[in-house]
């Protein structure tokens, strides 16, 4: 009973949400009705990519190789103008299964027998799906396949124009002395030797560039998250992102092992000191990258065991399968939040809204119509079913 009602109140919650930002939208319409046609045509700006690489603007057309997409094809700007959020995580499978979850909870529909198409299918490297402002795609495992993603997907936002977009890691990570199926938070990522850097080696010289995470993005994060009802806890630390799952992770059961079992216990107590809650494989390159292209950004990680007890996962697939999901939640909740959450603007001015001015909370940003409770339009991911398909 208390479960079901908490469910209503949270639909009732995210249904008036989705009113208020219909109301926001029809005034900004009835605005530019009341204006006529002497308001101009806006011209999208540039994209906020900061540091882009200035011979991009000599390709002609640009091709983004591993993602099946060409300037000369595509339109950019159509196509993805609209992305304010970037999911990333290993496998295809999860970043499908974001991509649906996260339609239902911004308020979008796809007719029944349609699904979601892979955007980056032929290819065959990454997955890429589109839902209203969400772009999803899978970066397989370690530092350079995440990079040369990384590296498109940015050239993919410069030529959309996208503006401010904020790109989210979503992954696992094994836990040290952090009870499984918790959380994490990436406030800064280490590599293999404990520096805040991601090395890239350029003409046989390594270039060592920051780590740096959003630590507001991280906060804001965190604070979605609620213990009590969640069941598990959400915290903020460090990560250590190593270059392999077994030696470079300090397991006893890789096909090679150059340490003893004693070597291996102090190395993680030495880095559980200094502040690594988890170890994964990609935190570094992703922060790296984003942080050179001026791009908010987070890295949000379950634990699917501890460290300092075990190094085989023998978690059923049941419960890693709802592990997998936990940093989904929190961040469709960052996002509802962001695209809904317009609770404490000033509307005792509005035409159509009708709550007497200013309940708290954030001010939202505009939700465009095509992200709300709509059929999802063409520059979206959907696949029409084959003639005889259910
Ligand atoms: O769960 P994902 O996103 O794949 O990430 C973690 O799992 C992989 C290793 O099993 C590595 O890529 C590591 O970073
Ligand atoms: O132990 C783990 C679990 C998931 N991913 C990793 O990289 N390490």
């Amino acid at each position: 009973m208390a479960s079901c009602t908490s469910s209503l109140a949270k639909d009732v919650g995210e249904l008036k949400a989705m009113m208020k930002a219909q109301n926001k939208r029809i005034d900004t319409l009835i605005k530019h009705i009341k204006e006529g046609c002497e308001a101009k045509e806006e011209v999208p700006p540039e994209s906020t990519m900061s540091n882009m690489n200035p011979y991009i603007e000599c390709l002609n057309p640009d091709i983004l190789y591993h993602l099946a997409l060409s300037t000369d094809t595509t339109d950019f700007p159509k196509m993805f103008g609209d992305v304010r959020f970037v999911c990333m995580g290993g496998t295809a499978a999860r970043m499908l299964k974001f991509a649906n979850f996260i339609m239902k909870e911004i308020g979008l529909k796809m007719n029944s027998g349609v699904k979601l198409k892979d955007l980056a299918e032929d290819a065959n490297r990454y997955a890429l799906y589109k839902v209203g402002p969400v772009l999803c795609a899978s970066h397989g495992i370690g530092g350079p396949s995440i990079s040369i993603l990384l590296h498109e997907l940015i050239k993919l936002m410069h030529h959309a124009k996208c503006q401010n977009p904020v790109f989210f890691r979503m992954g696992t990570s094994g836990g040290i002395n952090v009870e499984p199926g918790s959380v994490v938070i990436t406030s800064e990522a280490l590599d293999g030797q404990l520096r805040p850097v991601h090395e890239v080696v350029v003409h046989t010289v390594p270039e060592l560039r920051p780590t740096k995470l959003d630590r507001d993005l991280a906060q804001e994060l965190k604070s979605l998250s609620d213990p009590c009802h969640d069941g598990y806890d959400t915290i903020i630390g460090k990560t250590l992102c190593a270059n392999d799952f077994y030696e470079g992770q300090s397991r006893l059961d890789g096909a090679f092992c150059s340490y003893t079992p004693e070597k291996k216990k102090a190395f993680l107590e030495q880095v559980a000191g200094q502040g690594v809650l988890n170890m994964e494989m990609e935190s570094t390159a992703f922060a790296a990258i984003t942080n050179q292209a001026g791009i908010r950004s987070a890295v949000v990680c379950v634990t699917i065991l501890d460290r300092l007890e075990s190094d085989q996962i023998t978690t059923p697939l049941e419960i890693l399968k709802e592990w997998d999901s936990r940093p989904q939640t929190l961040i469709a909740r960052y996002m509802q939040k962001v695209l809904f959450d317009i609770g404490d603007e000033d509307c005792s001015g509005s035409e159509s809204c009708d709550c007497a001015g200013g309940d708290q909370a954030q001010p939202a940003q505009e939700v465009q119509p095509a992200q709300q409770a709509q059929p999802l339009e063409q520059n979206q991911s959907i696949e029409q079913p084959e003639p005889g398909d259910e």
